[in-house]
């Protein structure tokens, strides 16, 4: 997709201030346990204490920063400031909004059981939905994430885009890589037992990904999580590690992400060649960033990553908002930009009829096509830069 929306601030050149591959989603969090190393930010903010995990995969990520991302100034790319660059668009266009929920939608609390969805941002989902098609793109499971947000018309991905679920007539559901679900369950149960004796530790089930928080540890505890999940996985080379806002996450080993799960719904809607499609991604964390990428290198329908952040950010979006209340008065924003439109929301996809695993990019990824796999690759998508390391050196170009 190639961006449209022309006046944001050029782009500056990458360096290591920010959240980079491997990194936290830039979150300040006060947790520094373990080796850790102090660095100098070229952008004059404060000195930022990485973990141990973070300085080793940036440096695995040597000389493979991606290029499509760039420091993001929360000063001058706030969307709410740029919105004159929006409204045309907005207006005219067929508007598909997808949106990660942790972070995005909801500030992050401590116990993730507890992050609700505030009420007034479910009604104004509701009402965006009648007007654009909204979905919502989670590293939750699919029934946790439905759960929470309890909007029964919009589309949903789970556990990162593995588990798709949409409100169409004939019930959309597409799920990837169900073959690793053993090895997963059998992950999730190694992991609860092994980090039993460290206080705060919790494992959540998300089905086709495991969550290992340690949000709620002691600053020196944090290391031992690192490596009882790091050797808890080399028993399961098809499920690979990644990292998010206190929190190590695992998943399948293959090219399959927030990114493809956006694209493989447009595909399915049928909205992924049409001219007339602008495409909204907004979301907080480095699995974010996975789709934010997809705007910088597909042609087809038109769009724009948003970055939930209130500080600067290497980031492959284009514009920012500094927490989910801004979010949500950005989706109510665009509520009024919609006002005119009539069914042009989910509803208007209800009827879809597709043999969902039959989408272009469903057929690339069937399970002993190697095919997409290699085309993926070649484009030098994949390795760490999501925030995800592949259990696969080769893939990494180690
Ligand atoms: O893709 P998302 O919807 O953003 O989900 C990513 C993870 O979010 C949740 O964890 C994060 O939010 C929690 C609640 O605020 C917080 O306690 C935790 O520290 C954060 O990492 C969720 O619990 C995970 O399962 C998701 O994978």
């Amino acid at each position: 997709m190639a961006a449209v929306v022309a006046t944001a601030a050029s782009a500056t050149k990458a360096h290591n201030g920010g959240s980079g591959a491997g990194g936290q989603g830039g979150e300040s969090n006060g947790i520094t346990g373990g080796a850790h190393q102090s660095l100098s930010r070229e952008d004059g903010a404060p000195h930022k204490t990485k973990h141990c995990w973070e300085v080793e995969e940036e440096e695995k990520g040597e000389g493979r920063k991606p290029s499509h991302k760039r420091q993001l100034s929360v000063s001058s790319s706030n969307v709410l400031d740029n919105m004159g660059c929006l409204e045309d668009v907005v207006r005219s266009k067929r508007v598909v909004v997808l949106l990660d929920y942790d972070g995005t939608l909801t500030p992050i609390v401590s116990d993730p059981a507890k992050a609700w969805l505030p009420a007034q941002t479910r009604d104004i989902l509701v009402e965006l939905a009648e007007r654009c098609v909204v979905g919502i793109v989670s590293g939750r499971s699919l029934l946790k994430v439905k759960g929470f947000v309890q909007v029964p018309s919009l589309f949903y991905a789970g556990s990162h885009g593995f588990d798709i679920w949409g409100p169409t007539t004939e019930s959309m559901r597409y799920q990837v890589a169900a073959d690793q679900l053993p090895d997963l369950a059998r992950l999730r149960d190694t992991l609860t037992e092994q980090l039993r004796g460290i206080e705060g530790a919790a494992v959540e089930d998300n089905v086709f990904s495991v969550s290992v928080h340690y949000r709620n540890c002691a600053p020196d505890d944090v290391p031992a999580v690192y490596e009882i999940v790091q050797t808890a996985r080399q028993a399961f080379p098809s499920i690979r590690f990644g990292t998010g806002k206190c929190v190590f996450e695992l998943r399948p080993d293959i090219t399959w992400d927030k990114g493809k799960a956006m694209v493989w719904l447009l595909q399915a809607l049928g909205l992924w060649e049409e001219e007339d499609v602008f495409a909204i991604y907004i979301g907080d964390d480095t699995t974010d960033e996975d789709a934010f990428r997809i705007f910088h290198h597909e042609d087809r329908a038109e769009g724009i990553g948003i970055v939930v952040t209130a500080e600067n950010k290497l980031t492959g979006a284009k514009y920012s908002l500094r927490n989910p209340e801004e979010v949500a008065v950005f989706l109510a924003r665009l509520v009024e930009l919609r006002g005119h439109v009539q069914a042009e929301g989910n509803s208007s996809v209800k009827d879809i009829k597709m043999d969902w695993a039959r989408t272009p990019l469903a057929r690339a990824f069937e399970p002993g096509n190697p095919a997409g796999e290699k085309k993926e690759r070649e484009r030098g998508e994949n390795g760490v830069e999501g925030g995800v390391e592949r259990n696969h050196g080769e893939e990494q170009g180690r």
